[in-house]
């Protein structure tokens, strides 16, 4: 029999930490939201009303699921708020090291029999694992954007990853109507490393003037059927996270086909890190996005 799963908590209110915390309150289960700054989360809290709100606009769920889901958010800026919390999953920057400190940092408050998981989208499960004090009750379990609309979760089993703790989350996902692939730990597991690649080859193909940024989204969208232009859904990931997957396949796969665009490199180093920043390979200030290149 699964571990039920009744609490969880979200570590980072970013998209996709949001995203987490509004299926999972939808779900049913009492959520912690965390991050390290007060007014982080008080925006959080106000993104996830408003998706919220627009599935009500759009009849996808009642106003009364709307209330009960806020209600059954709490939000903390201290670990010490996730202690009781029956699973932990970590989506914090795409940074190792700032991962790593979190899950030291967690280790020591939170209860031992709890499952810690992390929604990285190409770091290494068994190396994030060995940073705690519980590899055997550690897991990937990597959710995809927009949280609330993607049908699609990957679990990651590490290499110490107990059976109790991958039926527990194999269970909680399902809970949660999602749909799961299992993939082997390997950088960035299935669907990142199809997808990223086409990512990095599109900026390839601006960075070599192959075709502007409009051009090959509308390729892509109109000659291809994908519902985003590649340069779009780099924008909505966030540059800084597809450079870091990308870093990821390069190093600890040692082939010079993932090599990171320098056109990639050259936005992140400016701080265009896409819609989160309000400028990428589109700048969204005004009215209507506006490519930039
Ligand atoms: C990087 C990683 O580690 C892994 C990844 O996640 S990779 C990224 C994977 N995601 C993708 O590839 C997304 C590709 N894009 C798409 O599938 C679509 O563009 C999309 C589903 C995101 C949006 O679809 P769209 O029709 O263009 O947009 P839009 O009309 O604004 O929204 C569609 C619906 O979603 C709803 N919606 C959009 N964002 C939402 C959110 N965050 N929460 C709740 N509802 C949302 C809208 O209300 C709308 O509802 P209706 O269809 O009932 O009208
Ligand atoms: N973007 C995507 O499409 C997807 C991303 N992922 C993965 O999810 C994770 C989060 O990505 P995403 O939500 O896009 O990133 P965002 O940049 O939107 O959010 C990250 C959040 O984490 C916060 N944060 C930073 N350091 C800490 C810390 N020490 N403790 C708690 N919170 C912290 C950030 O705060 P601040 O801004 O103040 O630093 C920010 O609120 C990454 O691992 C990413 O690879 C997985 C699937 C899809």
């Amino acid at each position: 029999m699964a571990v039920m799963i009744k609490k969880v908590g979200v570590i980072g209110s970013g998209q996709m930490g949001n995203g987490i915390a509004h299926v999972a309150a939808l779900g049913g289960l009492d959520v912690v939201l965390n991050d390290v700054s007060a007014d982080r989360l008080k925006s959080a809290m106000a993104t996830i009303n408003g998706n919220l709100s627009r599935q009500v606009s759009k009849k996808v769920i009642t106003e009364d699921a709307r209330k009960a889901a806020l209600d059954r958010i709490t939000s903390s800026d201290t670990m010490d708020g996730l202690a009781d919390c029956d699973l932990v999953i970590e989506s914090a920057v795409e940074k190792e090291e700032i991962k790593r400190k979190i899950f030291h940092d967690l280790c020591a408050v939170l209860k031992p029999e709890a499952i810690i998981a992390s929604n990285t989208s190409s770091i290494s499960i068994t190396r994030l694992a060995a940073s705690t004090d519980r590899p055997e009750k550690f897991i990937g379990i990597h959710f995809m954007n927009p949280v609330p609309l993607m049908e699609l979760v990957e679990l990651i089993r590490g290499i110490a990853t107990d059976d109790a703790t991958f039926d527990a989350s194999k269970d909680f996902v399902t809970r949660l109507g999602k749909q799961i692939a299992v993939s082997e730990d390997f950088p960035a597991f299935i669907v990142n490393r199809i997808l990223l690649p086409m990512i990095n080859e599109a900026i390839y193909t601006l960075y070599e003037g192959v075709g502007n940024v409009e051009a090959i989204d509308a390729a892509m969208k109109l000659g291809a059927h994908h519902p985003m232009g590649p340069l779009e859904l780099a924008d909505f990931i966030g540059l800084d996270t597809c450079l870091s997957i990308m870093q990821v396949l390069h190093e600890g796969l040692a082939d010079s086909k993932y090599r990171p665009c320098p056109l990639l490199v050259k936005y992140v180093e400016a701080g265009w890190l896409g819609r989160k920043t309000q400028r990428g390979f589109y700048d969204y200030r005004g009215e209507k996005p506006i490519p930039t290149r």
